[in-house]
Order: C-alpha cells, then structure tokens, then sequence
C-alpha cells in the first residue's frame, strides 16, 4: 500500500501540489488526469523523491519513504520504476545495453563506462533483459542503437528497463504524450500487461481521460495542484468533468492536446 498524507510542493510562489491525500493498494493502474501545470509530474516525482515534498508524508507499507536517505532511499527508487515523457535512453547505445542499466542498482561498487558494462553484465540478466524485450516485441532490435527505434519502441524499452529494477510501482509521467496515436496504444499496453501479470503498481500521467478510462481503474483529477477528484472513471462525467475544469470533455481532450502538440508532432514526423 502506498499512501500519500497530506502532500504539499511549492516553488517559490507558485504551490504545485497542495495537500493531496491518497492510498493506492498494490496492484492497481491509476490514471492521474489534469491540463498542463496541474501539478501531475510534480506528484509523481514526489513519490520516488525526485523532487522533495515541502509538507506531508509518503509511507510505502509503514515505511515512512519521505525520512529515507542514502542507501535506503536508493532502494526506494530502485523499487519505483519511473518513465519519462522523452524515454531517457542513452541514444548512442544500443537497446540490450539500454535495458541492462536498469539493473545497475542492483549491483554494488564502481560502474565503470556504461559501453563498457555491456561484457560485465552475467549471462542470467543478459537472459532476463532479454525476455523482458522479447515480451514487448523488441527482441530482433536488441542490438540496433535506441536512436534508430521509434519513439513508441523506445517507450517500451524504457519500460523494460524499469522492468529490471524489479519494481513494486512504476510511475510513468506522460508516457504517451510525445507519441502518435498507434505508438501510444502499443505503450499503454505494455503498461497494462505489466500491471496485470506482474501485479506491479502503475500510476500514470494522462492528458486524455479517454485514455484513463479504458486503461485505468482508478482516476485521480488535478487541478491548480488540488485532487479534485479521485474513483472509478466512470463517475467522472461530463458534468463533473465541467465543474473541476469548466469544460466540455472534448475541449479537455483538445486543450491537452495543444499543450503538447510540438512534441507530439516532432515524434510523428520522427516515426
Ligand atoms: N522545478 C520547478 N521549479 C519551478 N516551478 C516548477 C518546477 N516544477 C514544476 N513547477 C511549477 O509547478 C506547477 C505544476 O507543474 P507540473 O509539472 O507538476 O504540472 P503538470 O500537470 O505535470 O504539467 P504538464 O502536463 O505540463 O507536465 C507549474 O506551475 C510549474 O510551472
């Protein structure tokens, strides 16, 4: 169980994230929707302490996670398995490589290169980088260079990579929002598949609530750093939908849309 209590951010004047409270059973997809600067990636990143709470507490099975330091709270973050909007591979390398980082945590001493790794990696988390490949259908790329694949097999290598953490959760800030539609559905599934066969946590950024419905049991809405909502998509309907937002769900979906249209189109035409 992963539980929020409380959870404020600010920067500066601006308050990111104001007094959110939530517990998230193991196991299940949670959908956090809400329009640019809503306070979504602040969220997330609170969680594996990539970016510190000003106020609250996050406590992860009784642990209190916002206390840990060191050697602890690297094992946190090795247990929270984070995907990026951009997929955060190193371009230059190839995609075997890539996924094999993900298990650098697990390892003690000095990394050395990361090229030169590649020949000190043992043979079962060669096998296992593998399989996790194989499983989204990127085995026969695992040796070309991440910047050869497109942007939606690169989102599916950085789940991979996650993979090899051996994650409890995955907190995926706006894994599709950079990708055309067909790249999307490919990432979404990857993420549905590793919440239901692995039972891993996922909680996700979304701008589409489309995209949370047919993904998500759980819909958490932001709004100026506030939850203005959080249960089953279903109960976010169009009139609930025009209270937090003050829009239509289609002028939602676009407004979403257009805040990251520039990228969303980069990668289309990168495809
Ligand atoms: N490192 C930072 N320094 C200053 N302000 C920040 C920082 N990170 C976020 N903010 C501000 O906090 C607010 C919430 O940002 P956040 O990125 O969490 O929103 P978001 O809902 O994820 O938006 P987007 O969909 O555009 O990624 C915004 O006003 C943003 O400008």
């Amino acid at each position: 169980m992963l539980e929020l209590q409380n959870i404020s951010r600010r920067f500066g004047a601006t308050q990111a994230v104001s007094g959110v409270s939530l517990k998230v059973p193991a196991g299940q997809m949670v959908g956090v929707i809400g329009r640019s600067g809503a306070g979504k990636s602040t969220l997330l990143r609170m969680i594996n302490r990539l970016t510190e709470p000003s106020e609250g507490r996050i406590l992860h099975d009784g642990v209190d996670v916002t206390a840990l330091r060191g050697q602890s709270l690297r094992d946190w973050r090795t247990r929270c398995g984070m995907i990026f909007q951009q997929f955060n591979l190193v371009q230059r390398l190839d995609v075997l490589t890539n996924v094999l980082v993900g298990r650098l945590n697990h390892r003690p001493g000095p990394l050395g290169t990361l090229a030169s790794l590649f020949k000190s990696f043992p043979a079962e988390e060669r096998a296992m980088a593998l399989m996790a490949l194989d499983r989204f259908d990127l085995a026969d790329q695992a040796l070309q260079r991440a910047d050869t694949l497109s942007g939606g097999q690169q989102q599916r290598v950085a789940i991979a990579r996650a993979l090899m953490q051996e994650p409890r959760i995955i907190l995926a800030d706006e894994p599709i929002a950079s990708l055309d539609p067909r790249n999307a559905r490919t990432v979404m599934d990857a993420l549905r598949d590793v919440n239901r066969r692995d039972g891993i946590t996922v909680l996700c950024n979304l701008h589409h609530l489309d995209t949370a419905r047919e993904y998500c049991t759980r819909v958490i809405a932001m709004q100026g750093g506030r939850m203005m909502f959080d249960g089953p998509p279903e109960g976010l309907t169009a009139a609930r939908l025009r209270e937090i937002y003050g829009v239509s769900e289609a002028e939602f979906n676009e407004q979403s849309a257009m805040a990251h249209a520039p990228r969303a189109a980069a990668e289309a035409s990168a495809a």
